[in-house]
């Protein structure tokens, strides 16, 4: 597959989703692997534990280090078969040294506010893990354990607070893998879209024309495309100034008649 991805968390099914409709057929194709680990099976005791209370106090509980560890590493010893079909690492060698290590995101309101332009770069990865925490988290020494091992990316989808990081890694994982090639149906569908190129999306329309007695803008109607090409960038241009101005300051190739949209 031209990308691995792992997820851990103690509600897999919860991902189960990410298993339906373009993400689904993209692992029919083989074009994605994807594979859920209940970090419960790296829990041996008999109420297969995995948190426990926080030293120094506080309220809540802190999600333990040792089922995070055996997890993780049934993952870079290949148990996620994200090596499956690789050349085996000649005897010695570990695979940070042969090939490039695993992207470990840890999903936290403490990371970096995940965008377009890190769920482009990650696209572009070989092997994604996603570390999904609940409680108040992970205890800390299993993510400084972490980055010996992986590249490590803590990120936010954003400054609100969820319960847990499951939600985070399906949007991250939608995200990222509509973006590997042969993933979306059609490539054009990629282009001219909100946060591709930092306006927003022009409004759509379809049949009827008329619909309760509302139209479908003229020019739309004309098969005149560049005229069609202009009012659709026109209608993005305004919208992204009254919808997210902040958006438009970091533009700087507006042309002339693009201003003049704006006036
Ligand atoms: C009261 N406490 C505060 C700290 C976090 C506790 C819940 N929690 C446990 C694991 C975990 C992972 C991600 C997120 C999260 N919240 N908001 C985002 N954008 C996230 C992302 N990605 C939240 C999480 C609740």
């Amino acid at each position: 597959p031209q990308m691995s991805i792992d997820v851990v968390s103690i509600f897999p099914e919860y991902l189960a989703g990410l298993q339906l409709s373009l993400i689904g057929k993209a692992v029919d194709r083989g074009q994605l692997s994807l594979n859920v680990h209940d970090l419960r099976d790296f829990t041996f005791d008999r109420h297969n534990t995995v948190d426990d209370s926080p030293y120094g106090g506080g309220a809540g509980m802190v999600m333990k280090a040792e089922p995070w560890a055996l997890a993780l590493e049934h993952i870079l010893g290949g148990g996620s078969g994200a090596e499956e079909g690789d050349s085996l690492p000649s005897a010695g060698t570990d695979d940070a040294a042969v090939g490039s290590k695993p992207t470990l995101i840890v999903p936290s309101p403490a990371g970096q506010v995940f965008d377009q332009r890190i769920a482009e770069d990650l696209a572009g990865r070989d092997h994604l893990v996603f570390a999904c925490g609940r409680y108040e988290g992970i205890d800390q020494r299993v993510i400084d354990w972490a980055g010996e091992h992986f590249e490590l990316l803590p990120m936010s989808i954003g400054d609100y607070v969820l319960n847990g990081g499951e939600v985070a890694s399906m949007v991250m994982i939608e995200a990222v893998s509509r973006l590997i090639p042969g993933v979306i149906g059609n490539p054009e569908s990629l282009t001219e879209e909100s946060h591709e190129d930092g306006l927003l999306e022009y409004p759509i329309y379809t049949k009827p024309a008329n619909w309760r007695g509302r139209e479908v803008p003229e020019i739309l109607l004309s098969g005149n495309h560049a005229a069609i090409a202009r009012w659709r960038r026109d209608r993005r241009l305004e919208r992204t100034a009254e919808v997210r101005p902040d958006l438009l300051e970091k533009l700087d190739d507006l042309s002339k008649d693009d201003r003049a949209a704006l006036e």
